[in-house]
């Protein structure tokens, strides 16, 4: 690993992190009606022709083509509502049908009803007509036997739709990924209680809530812990039991009161320990009970960073998503960067317009702490270790959404 005043690079970071991420292979039905975000667990092979009948791509007349004159009146011999099978046509005749009927048996081509004069005894046909128009095909969506839908896939509203088109009511998904969400801290309080001198309101608890939740994962168990290194240890343990990942905030620096790093040292293994980061340097990685354990800083910021930027790929590899991270866009800089840093930045960005050209804005105050940055950003600007930054030139940017993905 490439190491920078003993910081471990991001990429190292990450390289270590997916190669302890086991991909979840359990799998649990679930109604189409709850299978919105969820990863298919199985192979789908569609089970019947979609559409399963040749049909009607237009309101109008089915005939044979060889039938239309121009000259002729054509009797209509038959009506198809959606929804009713077809009767066979008599020949020479017309049926009158519906965007969506069944092509009756006999009948080669469909004329939309704005080609054709309707008169007292059948109907005229004007226009130019093409055999086989206006008509969508059996199977032309999905042939019998093929696969539709393959193992991994994210299930969006279309993949929905798409199962539902099959007739497939229920699907088998990867179960959901088990976390345990810790924060640690003697200062914290919970939101809603009074706040005595050297207390603050546990914000990381609720940050990491809200992407757990965004990043479909199960909270098993979320608690907030003194800094005492024994009860420390076994609500670790017991998390750890508890859950596939622990994700836990604060306790990971240098001071004698930050007890996980401690605890994974003596009582699990210590993988990894300080990144060049910025924000979110103390992060630590480590197992306890065969489980990972991640270690994220207990600032505010570090936590919401050090989230979409190491803990979401693992949380994705582990959830069996295949899709890589997209990649960032390439925007110009509104804002400069006069002092290297040995760490990789991230900062609290927006992706704004200035007469038609995007450009990236970043938030004034980028200190730790400061959570009202993440509120105002929509994304993190991405600033290479030992690189400074003038307004104007390039550099990479991620939207939230994309770093959820
Ligand atoms: N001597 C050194 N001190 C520090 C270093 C260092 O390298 N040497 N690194 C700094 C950096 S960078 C960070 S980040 C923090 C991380 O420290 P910890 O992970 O041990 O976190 P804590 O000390 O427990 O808390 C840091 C900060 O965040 C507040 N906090 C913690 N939990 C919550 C929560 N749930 N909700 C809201 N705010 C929380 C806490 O009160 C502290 O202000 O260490 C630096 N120090
Ligand atoms: O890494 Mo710390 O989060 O810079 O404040």
């Amino acid at each position: 690993m490439s190491r920078n005043a003993n910081l471990t690079s991001v990429d190292d970071a990450l390289a270590h992190l997916l190669s302890q991420a086991r991909p979840l292979t359990g799998t649990e039905p679930v109604a189409l009606t709850a299978a919105l975000g969820r990863v298919l667990g199985e192979d789908i092979t569609v089970p019947l022709n979609v559409p399963p009948a040749d049909n009607s791509a237009v309101d109008g007349y089915a005939l044979r083509y060889d039938d239309i004159d121009p000259e002729r009146t054509m009797a209509v011999s038959g009506r198809i509502p959606a929804g009713h099978a077809a009767a066979p046509l008599a020949p020479g005749s017309a049926a009158r049908i519906f965007t969506g009927s069944e092509v009756p048996p006999g009948a080669d081509t469909v004329v939309m009803q704005e080609q054709v004069e309707v008169v007292s005894d059948g109907i005229r046909i004007g226009g130019e007509q093409r055999r086989g128009q206006n008509i969508r095909r059996c199977g032309q969506d999905l042939r019998q036997g093929e696969r539709a839908l393959s193992r991994g896939t994210l299930l969006r509203p279309q993949e929905l739709g798409l199962l539902a088109s099959l007739g497939i009511a229920e699907v088998q998904v990867i179960r959901r990924y088990r976390v345990a969400v810790l924060t640690t801290g003697d200062e914290l309080v919970e939101p809603g209680m009074p706040l005595a001198p050297g207390q603050i309101y546990n914000s990381n608890r609720f940050t990491l809530l809200g992407l757990l939740e965004q990043a479909d994962c199960d909270v098993v168990l979320c608690e907030t812990l003194r800094d005492e290194r024994e009860a420390t240890g076994q609500a670790l343990l017991a998390a750890a039991q508890a859950a596939d990942l622990v994700i836990t905030s604060g306790g990971v620096s240098v001071g004698e009161e930050d007890h996980v790093r401690a605890v994974l040292e003596s009582q699990g293994d210590l993988s990894l320990w300080r990144l060049a980061i910025k924000p979110g340097k103390p992060l630590a990685f480590g197992g306890l009970a065969g489980t990972p354990i991640l270690g994220l800083p207990g600032n505010p910021a570090a936590v919401l960073v050090t989230f979409l930027v190491v803990a979401t790929p693992f949380i994705r590899h582990c959830q069996g998503r295949t899709t890589p991270r997209r990649p960032a866009e390439q925007l110009p800089a509104a804002f400069s960067i006069e002092k290297p840093s040995i760490r990789r930045e991230f900062i609290r960005a927006r992706k704004e317009w200035l007469d038609g050209a995007a450009q990236v804005t970043a938030y004034p105050n980028q200190s730790s702490g400061v959570l009202s940055s993440a509120c105002w950003a929509d994304g993190l600007a991405m600033i290479p270790e030992h690189t400074v930054v003038s307004p104007g030139d390039t550099i990479s940017y991620y939207s939230f959404s994309d770093l959820m993905e």
